[in-house]
């Protein structure tokens, strides 16, 4: 049978949450430290270790079929590729930074500035787009440290939690993109191939739904039930079972995490007790 092979990356920011994420959808794979190359011992897929900026690279070429990379490093290297699936980790955003005391009014003070950027695509269409001209030192690494020792006025780099540029004294002025990873796919798949991608794709989803969903219990008065089953959606509606407790019912429901926290208020106004959200593996609709 064909195997579907997939670039993931060998060490960094992704490799954790990519390993986690295939992990989740029940592929079990022996991932030893330093292997360059594995397969799944219960689906057909082969696991390719690279560095991040090689994978569409790979994915374009065929040497694999598809691959986990962060968006910003897809449209750094702008090659032929589909883009088929965000994956919710590697969250992150392109910035302009420029030193704390610098005054910044607006993306036109970037005129006629040296910026330092491992994404010279990126930024340049950035700039192109706004009628700036800049001058785009391109370096590989370490770009924080770029305007401490001459090198540029600005930056332009990731940013997550902002603490690397807090570091070297610099201030994030304006977002240049926001990313996270992404599932990327050659564009000449065969139909086995396509197949078995359709598989793990069918996991990936239920396993990103799952994650931003909750299960919800709680114990609610008959006399209310009503009330609390309007507040509650539930995959197709709540489930409500009797109490050992004479007028008392168990009522449970999956919710959005975000819409729990904006009805928990309206759930104990209307007499909800003893509740209880629990996460969820896998969610298939
Ligand atoms: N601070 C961050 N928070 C969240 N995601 C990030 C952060 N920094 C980078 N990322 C995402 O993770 C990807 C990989 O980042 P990493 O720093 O591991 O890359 P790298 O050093 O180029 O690794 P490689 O050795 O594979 O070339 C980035 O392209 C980006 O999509
Ligand atoms: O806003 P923060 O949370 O501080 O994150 C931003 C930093 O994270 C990334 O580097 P990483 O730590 O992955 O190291 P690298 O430069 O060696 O890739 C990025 O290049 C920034 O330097
Ligand atoms: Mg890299």
């Amino acid at each position: 049978m064909q195997k579907l092979r997939i670039a993931i990356q060998k060490s960094g920011r992704l490799h954790d949450d990519s390993i986690k994420l295939l992990k989740e959808c029940g592929i079990d794979m022996n991932n030893g430290v330093n292997k360059l190359k594995t397969e799944a011992s219960n689906f057909p897929l082969e696991v390719f270790f690279l560095r991040d900026d090689d994978i569409p690279q790979y994915v374009e070429d065929g040497v694999a079929d598809i691959g986990i990379v962060g968006e910003n490093v897809v449209l750094e290297k702008a090659r032929t590729v589909d883009a088929i699936e965000k994956l919710g980790f590697g969250k992150c955003r392109l910035s302009l930074a420029v030193p704390k005391g610098m005054e910044y009014t607006s993306v036109k003070d970037m005129q006629n500035m040296r910026i330092a950027t491992s994404y010279p695509v990126i930024l340049e269409q950035f700039l192109s787009k706004n009628n700036i001209t800049a001058e785009i030192h391109e370096i590989s690494g370490s770009v924080e440290i770029a305007p401490g020792i001459g090198l540029a006025e600005a930056i332009c780099d990731l940013v997550s939690s902002g603490s690397t540029l807090f570091m070297n004294g610099l201030k994030e002025v304006e977002t240049v993109l926001k990313s996270e990873a992404v599932l990327i796919a050659n564009k000449s798949l065969t139909a086995e191939q396509i197949q078995i991608l359709d598989k793990l794709l069918f996991r990936i989803k239920a396993v990103k739904k799952a994650k931003n969903n909750k299960y919800v219990l709680l114990n609610a008065p008959n006399d209310n039930l009503a009330q609390i089953i309007s507040l509650l959606p539930g995959m197709k509606s709540p489930t409500v079972l009797p109490l050992a407790e004479a007028g008392w019912s168990s009522v449970h429901s999956v919710l959005n995490e975000n819409d729990f926290w904006d009805i928990i208020e309206s759930l104990k106004a209307a007499g909800a007790q003893g509740i209880l959200v629990v996460p969820i593996e896998k969610m298939v609709i």
